[in-house]
């Protein structure tokens, strides 16, 4: 099957959603930062992204019935304290949209917007077809000014068949043995993968596109891995347990969001290690797009046990273990660190 109109679709609207991201990460005000029921960030950029790609996929793709599984929804938006919020956010998207020169026939109003942003309420699941949108993915690296991700996928029939990862602040060339503070060079990169086509990816300002593969290296002691910038997303402890007993010499390379999952795709390391605390539950819009990206690429995507990850059950991945990524080179041996540092986590309590 094709997807090439829902590529076109998708590209056109994570990068439209990028700039406006951008744009507000340029000017970020202390009012455009609000909390959630569960203390995480959002700003109005996540909610202008997610009203964006909605907007914009539904657009391009008149003739399908559209679903969406995204993160934001409009509840805190449509309080009364939040109407100037609200207007702030369309005044974005409008200008967005306009700056695009797409669509001049329709400015957006507030009741619009957020019937955008609540397109995403889906429950997704194993029939037909649902886009699943983080339309930031790494709230808290936005704010600190460092990596974050636009993050589109689509699922057909439970099964990831295209995904878009936008990363506005990644550096074009690989970000090997840096620091997410300091990394040099040009911004901004697009990948994207439709199911059996392989990985590309493009600068955000052009569309001239190559092939990305996942780094073949087999030895562990040359290999580097990933992990979350923030502890309280996944156990560093254990990871630098894991990695030890693998042989991995390098520290870890420390970065926001699925960014991680971009950088690994072109090889600039080898492994993605993610142990998330105890009770929470991972979400589908935090690993589809790159997920597919990674596995377009040559790479394998478990949980911490080996198994596939299912995106078919809904709102939540079903597992509760961990997620690793490498290339398959070096699965079998990672798999064995991974049971065996857990195993000695367990015993240790
Ligand atoms: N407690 C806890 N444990 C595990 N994961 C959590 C947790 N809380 C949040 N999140 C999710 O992590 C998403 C951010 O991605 P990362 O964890 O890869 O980035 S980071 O380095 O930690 O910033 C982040 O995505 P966004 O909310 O889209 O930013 C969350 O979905
Ligand atoms: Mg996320
Ligand atoms: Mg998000
Ligand atoms: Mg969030």
């Amino acid at each position: 099957m094709s997807y090439d109109k829902e590529l076109a679709a998708a590209k056109k609207a994570a990068s439209l959603a990028a700039r406006l991201c951008q744009k507000v990460q340029r000017a970020i005000l202390q009012s455009d930062v609000q909390s959630k029921s569960d203390k995480s960030p959002v700003t109005v950029a996540d909610y202008g992204s997610q009203a964006l790609v909605s907007y914009v996929l539904q657009r391009e793709l008149p003739s399908e019935l559209f679903s969406m599984v995204a993160e934001e929804d409009s509840e805190d938006l449509c309080k009364d304290s939040a109407q100037e919020t609200l207007e702030r956010i369309t005044k974005l998207v409008n200008d967005i949209l306009a700056s695009d020169g797409s669509y001049s026939d329709s400015t957006l109003s507030t009741d619009d917007v957020v019937k955008a942003i609540d397109c995403g309420k889906s429950e997704g699941g194993s029939q037909g077809r649902h886009w699943v949108l983080d339309p930031i993915d790494g709230t808290k690296g936005f704010l600190r000014g460092d990596q974050y991700a636009i993050a589109l996928a689509l699922l057909d029939e439970g099964k990831v068949v295209l995904g878009v990862l936008a990363c506005p602040n990644l550096p074009l060339t690989s970000i090997a043995g840096g620091s997410q503070h300091s990394l040099p060079g040009e911004v901004g990169c697009l990948f994207f993968s439709v199911v059996g086509g392989g990985t590309y990816m493009h600068s955000l300002d052009s569309s001239s596109a190559v092939k990305v593969q996942v780094s073949s290296i087999g030895n562990p002691e040359e290999a580097s891995f990933f992990e979350s910038y923030e502890a309280a997303h996944s156990m560093h402890d254990l990871s630098s347990s894991i990695a030890k007993k693998l042989g991995v010499k390098a520290p870890p390379v420390r970065i926001d969001s699925q960014a991680k999952y971009g950088a690994l795709s072109r090889g600039d390391g080898v492994i993605y290690l993610r142990f998330p605390h105890k009770g929470y539950r991972e979400k589908i819009w935090d690993h589809a797009a790159g997920y597919i990206v990674v596995a377009e690429a040559g790479g394998v995507v478990t949980d911490a046990a080996g198994n596939p990850l299912d995106f078919s059950k809904g709102r939540y991945l079903d597992l509760d273990t961990g997620i690793i990524v490498t290339n398959p080179k070096l699965m079998p041996s990672l798999l064995q660190a991974v049971r065996e540092s857990i195993e000695e986590k367990v015993s240790s309590l």
